[in-house]
């Protein structure tokens, strides 16, 4: 049993302050060590040099991070009674008008999970197709003229018109159109709005509740902006579901759902519940499905053998058509899903998970106290040659047949797992086929690398993982 130790086993137990890691600065910790757009990397070099399980503190709030498969199983199970998000996370989206599933604890994460999942039940989730279809038909037209241009382009800020027109459209059933139109920037608002969440995440002091710097009245004008845009989609949805009450049988995006899920027990979703549920999934939508895209197209693009293996296969399942004609064929594209995968694996959007103990816990030969902070790194075990024989290889072979099962799926986890688990994820791999059977069909990848050519693409974790400056040469094909 790992959690709630018996007074005999506390006895044999290590203390989180006794566990290797760096040395830190008095009051500060390892804060300034921290360069927080590599905070994944640096906790993952300290994971090589001190091991699996270590401590780190920014500031007087100490963390044990754990890099064993077995320990971040563990953790992510035992929610919501054992552990938690952090508190820094709750208050710190609340604060930002995020306060959906992604940042509840407790009571109020258990009330609002069964009505956001109604949301994500696969039948709604397959009705989503044409929206996914007209979304990808419209980034097709807008790549040709890129690709007409004959130079390279930035590819983050085109894949997140993707994504942000599917949020909206799938999740809030509103048309936003940042494909065809240059004017809609949303999506700006929400990059700023990321990168600031990570920054008061791991801040020594939430040093923005008494003095507020030029970003955080940037930052407020960019809640403003998408405030705005988020009671327009709600006033939208209300208008739609009252001129047509059929909706609430049969509802027509994520929001719809929401607003017409209702539970014995949990009753609806509270006006503030869906408001921060509706900034929840444009945040969650947008960033995590457009880099993990744009991991693939650069692993795709120095991968020639499994570049040919996904467009012959999408060659075959479309035919004479541009783009999937049904979500049946889109779920038929076993090794794009299998590419996918593989990005999954040496990219996840998430490497790092933090949660809090609800009570006194053990993990491994720890004590973890309640109120503690964990620190989850999971693509450690992704990367290690005893769980993926050469794990420094692309090699989506490794989700094709039998090989896809047994405990790979346990150790490669970019959903995360137990209870929490994403529920996006069918949508989300739905949205990210579409978009690569388009491409596939569509272009031929000519270069895809760091902007300025020579050297590897970096890594910056700004809440999830992107790649820098990714830049990308079109042709069609
Ligand atoms: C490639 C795409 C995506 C990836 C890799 C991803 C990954 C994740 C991860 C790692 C978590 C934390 C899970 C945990 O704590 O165990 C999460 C949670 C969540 N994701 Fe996603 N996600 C993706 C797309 C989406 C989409 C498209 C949506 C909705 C539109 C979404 C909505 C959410 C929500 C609401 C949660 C919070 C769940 C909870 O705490 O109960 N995600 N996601």
């Amino acid at each position: 049993m790992n959690s709630v130790p018996a007074p005999a086993e506390r006895a044999r137990l290590r203390a989180i302050r006794d566990l290797p890691g760096p040395r830190g600065m008095p009051l500060l910790g390892n804060a300034l060590q921290i360069d927080q757009p590599r905070l994944h990397a640096q906790l993952e070099d300290w994971c090589r040099q001190y091991g699996e399980r270590f401590r780190v503190a920014f500031g007087p709030r100490r963390f044990l991070v754990t890099a064993n498969a077995d320990d971040i199983a563990q953790v992510l199970k035992d929610r919501p009674e054992g552990f938690s998000r952090t508190s820094r996370l709750e208050a710190a989206c609340r604060e930002m008008g995020a306060g959906g599933l992604f940042a509840a604890n407790g009571a109020q994460w258990r009330r609002q999970r069964p009505l956001i999942m109604s949301a994500f039940n696969p039948a709604h989730v397959k009705a989503y197709f044409p929206s996914l279809a007209t979304a990808a038909g419209r980034l097709s037209r807008r790549w040709e003229r890129l690709a007409a241009q004959d130079a390279p382009f930035e590819l983050e800020p085109e894949l997140m018109r993707y994504t942000v027109d599917i949020t909206a459209g799938l999740a809030f059933g509103s048309d936003i159109n940042t494909i065809e139109n240059d004017g809609a920037i949303i999506q700006r608002h929400l990059q700023d709005i990321f990168r600031m969440l990570q920054k008061r995440l791991f801040a020594v002091v939430p040093y923005w509740r008494w003095i507020r710097f030029k970003e955080d009245r940037q930052l407020e004008r960019d809640l403003r902006a998408v405030a705005e845009a988020v009671s327009g989609f709600l006033r939208a949805a209300r208008a739609r579901m009252a001129a047509e009450p059929w909706r609430f049988a049969q509802p027509q995006s994520l929001l719809e759902a929401m607003l017409a899920a209702r539970d014995e027990e949990a009753g609806a979703l509270t006006e503030t519940e869906l408001a921060g549920n509706v900034v929840t999934m444009l945040l969650a939508g947008e960033d995590t499905t457009a880099h993990t895209l744009a991991w693939l197209i650069l692993l795709l693009h120095h991968s020639p053998r499994w570049l040919d293996a996904a467009r012959a296969e999408v060659d075959t399942a479309l035919g004479g058509h541009a783009l999937p004609q049904s979500h049946e064929q889109l779920a038929g594209l076993e090794i794009v899903d299998a590419c996918l995968q593989e990005a999954m694996r040496m990219k996840p959007v998430g490497p790092v998970i933090a949660c809090e103990a609800r009570r006194d816990s053990v993990i491994g030969d720890i004590a973890v106290p309640r109120g503690a902070s964990v620190m989850l790194l999971t693509r450690v075990a992704p990367l290690d040659e005893r769980h993926f024989a050469h794990a420094g290889e692309f090699d989506p072979g490794r989700w094709l047949g039998d090989a896809a099962n047994g405990d790979r799926r346990k150790t490669s986890i970019p959903f995360g797992a137990g209870p929490r688990i994403c529920p996006g994820r069918y949508l989300a791999l739905e949205e990210m086929k579409m978009f690569m059977a388009m491409l596939l069909r569509g272009f031929d990848i000519v270069d895809a690398g760091a902007r300025g050519g020579g050297g590897a693409v970096r890594e910056r974790l700004s809440f999830t993982l992107a790649p820098v400056d990714l830049m990308v040469r079109l042709q069609r094909r």
